[in-house]
């Protein structure tokens, strides 16, 4: 087995937000690292993997599974159903000593169809638990792996050196390597992640479907509807995939979760003003004590937000301030709603240094500015 320093061929198959991020963080730790990814689109060429090549991030995008023959590491990286249709073909093609992975958040579905393959003694599945609803690669950076908890679930005939190699790699992208059973695996994240993704969906489908010609609901939907929401703009493919292939367990934990709502319900129509206290105490309690810095499946977001007068220019005083000082910005606009944000000019950052710097240099102009705790 190589080690971390050669010049490793590494292969994607699937290369938006998460294969892309991976792959910008391995291009960081090795220049000589030959990347290769496998374009699916027959007729029209993947802008994204154009886009790739011109950064520097690919070397290769190619059209045959072929190509990946001799590669010493495998990342699938396309939606969970698709990861595992493409195993069959990469039994028949890459060298007993390739290690194929997979960066899906379902884990026991592919463990099932890799020992149905009896492909075990190659494969470690893994799961970065890190993200965010946006796809594709121009969405992508290395910085998102960064702190993040990277769950790696070996077979019982995975070498221990592919996992220690993995989790080197893993370590060296800046993530937290985890081991895990995949059906553990399963567990959890039909918890924290799966039915969470289900809720927030339909949470705004209700919403909607409530909402009348006027869309008053949509034009005052608040900071909490837009904070426990967020997650219902993610890709509808990717999330059709996951709900597919976690069914059982997510519909145990979705059956609990509407008991725990008719317990609600019942407690507002009896006025059970204790049921309610404690409903939100426990939840505040608990919700308080999760992590907030750095790991986890917390995106990270570089955001400030500032009081700005309401005239013409204002808001182009403070993009040409920080443009003339190197401060890029990713995302700027008007907070129309302010009952959960102070200020009302929102500006987000590409890194916690760009955003620490425009707070030195927008206060240095007496600028009030806030930042979310
Ligand atoms: N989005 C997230 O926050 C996270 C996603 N994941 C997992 O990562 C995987 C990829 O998700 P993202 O990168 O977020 O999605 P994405 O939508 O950004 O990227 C998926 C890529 O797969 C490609 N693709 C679709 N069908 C394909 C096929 N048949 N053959 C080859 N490529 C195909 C798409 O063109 C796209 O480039 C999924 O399995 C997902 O469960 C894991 C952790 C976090
Ligand atoms: O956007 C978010 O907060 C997420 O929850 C991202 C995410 C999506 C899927 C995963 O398997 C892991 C993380």
């Amino acid at each position: 087995m190589k080690d971390l320093e050669t010049d490793f061929k590494i292969g994607f198959i699937g290369f938006g937000l998460i294969g892309g991020s991976i792959a910008r963080a391995l291009r960081k730790i090795n220049i000589e690292y030959y990347l290769i990814a496998y374009d699916y689109h027959k007729d029209n060429p993947s802008t994204d993997l154009k886009a790739a090549l011109d950064d520097g991030v690919l070397n290769e995008v190619s059209h045959s599974l072929n190509d990946f023959h001799d590669c010493d590491i495998i990342f699938l990286c396309a939606p969970v159903l698709k990861n595992i249709e493409y195993l069959k073909e990469l039994k028949l093609i890459v060298n007993p000593t390739c290690i194929i992975t997979d960066v899906g958040s379902v884990k026991s579905n592919i463990h099932t169809a890799v020992s149905e393959l009896n492909m075990e003694s190659q494969f470690v599945g893994g799961h970065p638990m890190t993200g965010s609803e946006k796809t594709g690669y121009l969405n992508s950076y290395a910085l998102l792996l960064e702190n993040a908890y990277y769950i790696l679930t070996p077979t019982k005939q995975t070498p221990k050196d592919m996992i220690d190699l993995l989790q080197s790699l893993v370590k060296k992208m800046g993530s937290i390597p985890i081991i895990l059973d995949a059906y553990e695996h399963d567990e959890i994240t039909a918890a924290i992640s799966h039915l969470p993704h289900i809720i927030a969906a339909q949470l705004v489908n209700l919403v909607r479907d409530s909402d009348d010609e006027t869309e008053k609901m949509r034009t005052l939907a608040a900071g909490g509807f837009k904070d426990i929401t967020r997650i219902a703009s993610s890709s509808p493919i990717m999330w059709q995939n996951i709900c597919l292939t976690n069914a059982n367990v997510i519909i145990q934990l979705l059956d609990r979760y509407i008991l725990s709502l008719k317990a609600a319900s019942d407690a507002l129509a009896q006025n059970d003003g204790d049921f309610l206290y404690k409903m939100f105490d426990t939840a505040g309690e608990y919700r308080n004590a999760i992590p907030n810095k750095s790991t986890g499946m917390i995106i990270k977001l570089f955001e400030i937000y500032l009081d700005i007068r309401d005239e013409a220019g204002a808001i182009a005083t403070i993009a040409t301030l920080l443009a003339s000082n190197q401060i890029s910005i990713k995302n700027i606009g008007i907070i129309h709603n302010r009952e959960f944000e102070e200020g009302v000019l929102k500006i987000e950052f590409y890194d916690e240094q760009a955003k620490m710097q425009a707070v030195e240099l927008l206060g240095r102009y007496n600028y009030r500015i806030h930042e979310r705790k």
